[in-house]
């Protein structure tokens, strides 16, 4: 069998390639490539050759790569390391973010998910009461409100409510806001594609880094010394947060945590949360506002379960009952990520040349001459996994392109994307926690192996709850009915502006 290398797109411009056209709508390039050339094939990236590898089988060979295959850091270190800084997630090698994994899963137990549900309602409900877009209800007029920055501020309210802790949450409306936002200005594709540009956004994200780590610093070594003094035998001093957590755990050598890996994870955690939550939570708002029908019916599920027997009141919102008795709720965050999913590209580095599995070379089609050839990717390439087009494909999904939420509803759907039997062979742990084996998965937002997203619980708490309690206050409708055109140009996909919802109080 003779080697080959997957087609390449056809591109004017040497250096730049298909960086504006994939940049522009990731799906449209991917759509019409992969009609052109089958699932696997490679396009120029300012100058980086990216080669892409679609459907169920494309995610499995991108994110069940080997170790010594494919490397994360290698991609995301470049865009990630200035932001959440030194030694931790990228800055180091991949066994250590293994442990740094599971510290972190070891702050999102049950017993603090369970303490987040009232926070998260607390906060929410005293931005909706206080905070100025919402003050034309108190004069009993709708309020018209900017999607985005609402959901922007409802969800760094709420993650530092609960996972930052409380000194975060209180200095929120002063400086820690300014810093967040130079820091985040600095979190864009951009220094993907292009790193070290002496550009100004990258200056104010070094400083906006540097002064943001010696903050949480300083409120590690606060809360060491008070629990020295009250002696106090844990340094967790009695807060539920990710700080204390981070502050109790060991590596597997025995070493506990430095002041700087727990503060740059914290930041890590800040920027994952912000922008993931911010988005799905938008397009949730976005997408129910198309479909009223669906408010109506998370608001009987929320009078079925939650109903005092007055109309209007409910009894409050707990975590068992939110993760078990709220199914239309569930269905709707999960119809939200199938249709958008906050990262469109998860990419890695070829460390060495790929083979792609016979299946997937040519078209797929078998008889056509390329299934002669076994595809190799060169090492040196990126790879890229677009879980998201197996997630709208109209011959895996009936009507892929609807909002409907039902469709996790018919029987057996709701066991999600990894499948529900539990046997050995199914499941691997990487340290942090067991993980489906398979990855070939036509849905995968939380991306699968062993960079899988360990956020998908909390995620899934927050934004429950912030739709369960808007729900139980609001009806609500795009303003101009127009559903908003995806932005794909940042590092995490986004409504464009302006995308604003009328809110209306419930009677
Ligand atoms: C709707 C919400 C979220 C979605 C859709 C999401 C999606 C993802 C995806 C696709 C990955 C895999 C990336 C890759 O393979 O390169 C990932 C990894 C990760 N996510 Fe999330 N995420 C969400 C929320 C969160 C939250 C709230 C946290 C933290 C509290 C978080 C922390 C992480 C971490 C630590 C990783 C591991 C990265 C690695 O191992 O390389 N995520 N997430
Ligand atoms: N011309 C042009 C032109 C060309 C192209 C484009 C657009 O091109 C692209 C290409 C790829 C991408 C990839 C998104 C991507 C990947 C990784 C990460 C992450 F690492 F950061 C994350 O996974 C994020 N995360 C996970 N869970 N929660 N947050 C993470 C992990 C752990 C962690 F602790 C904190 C984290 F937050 N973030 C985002 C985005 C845009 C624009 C213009």
């Amino acid at each position: 069998r003779s080697k080959s290398t997957p087609p390449m797109v056809f591109h004017w411009f040497p250096f730049v390639g298909s960086a504006v056209t994939y940049g522009m709508d990731p799906y449209t390039f991917f759509h019409e490539n992969r009609k052109r050339h089958g699932d696997v094939f490679t396009f120029l990236l300012l100058g980086r050759k990216v080669t892409v590898a679609l459907g169920p089988k494309g995610s499995n060979l991108v994110l069940n790569g080997k170790l010594n295959e494919v490397s994360a850091e290698d991609v995301y270190g470049a865009v990630t390391v200035p932001v959440f800084g030194k030694e931790v997630v990228y800055d180091v090698p991949n066994a250590v973010l293994m442990e740094q994994k599971r510290f972190v899963k070891a702050g999102l137990s049950t017993e603090n998910l369970h303490v987040y549900v009232g926070q998260i309602v607390d906060e929410v409900e005293n931005f909706v009461a206080n905070d100025s877009t919402f003050s034309a209800l108190k004069a009993g007029k709708p309020a018209v409100i900017d999607t985005f920055q609402a959901m922007s501020e409802i969800t760094i309210l709420t993650a530092s409510r609960t996972l930052q802790g409380q000194e975060i949450r209180e200095s929120l409306d002063k400086s820690f806001a300014d810093l967040y936002h130079d820091l985040d200005a600095g979190f864009t594709p951009i220094n993907f594609i292009m790193p070290g540009l002496p550009l100004p956004a990258n200056f104010r994200r070094d400083r906006a880094q540097q002064k943001m780590s010696r903050f949480y610093r300083d409120i590690v070594e606060k809360r060491r010394a008070a629990a020295e003094k009250g002696g106090l035998e844990s340094a967790a001093g009695g807060y539920h947060d990710m700080i204390a957590t981070l502050m109790e755990q060991k590596y597997k050598n025995g070493r506990p945590l430095s002041d700087i890996e727990i503060a740059h994870m914290m930041i890590a955690l800040l920027m994952a949360g912000q922008h993931t939550s911010s988005a799905t939570g938008s397009w949730a708002l976005l997408r129910l506002a198309s479909k009223p029908e669906v408010i109506r019916e998370l608001y009987d599920e929320q009078v079925r379960v939650y109903g005092d027997g007055t109309p209007g009141s409910f009894r409050p919102l707990d975590y068992e009952t939110n993760k078990t008795q709220l199914p239309i709720l569930d269905s709707v965050i999960r119809e939200t990520l199938r249709m958008h999913p906050p990262i469109h590209s998860i990419m890695r580095l070829a460390l060495k040349d790929l083979p792609v599995p016979a299946t997937m070379g040519g078209d797929g089609s078998a008889g056509k001459k390329s299934d002669t050839q076994t595809l190799i990717i060169p090492k040196g390439h990126s790879v890229l996994a677009a879980p998201g087009v197996s997630a709208i494909d109209p011959s895996l999904w009936p009507d892929a392109g609807e909002f409907k939420p039902s469709r996790w509803l018919e029987a057996g759907q709701l066991k999600g994307e990894e499948s529900s039997s539990t046997s050995p062979s199914d499941t691997v742990d990487y340290g942090w926690g067991a993980v489906s084996t398979g990855a070939n998965s036509p849905y995968l937002p939380f991306g699968a192996g062993r960079h899988r997203c360990i956020g998908e619980q909390f995620a899934y708490l927050q934004l429950g709850t912030i739709v369960a309690t808007v729900v139980r206050g609001f009806e609500w409708e795009i303003e101009g009915g127009k559903f908003p055109e995806p932005d794909y140009t940042s590092m995490i996909v986004l409504p464009k502006a302006p995308a604003r919802l009328v809110m209306r109080r419930r009677k």
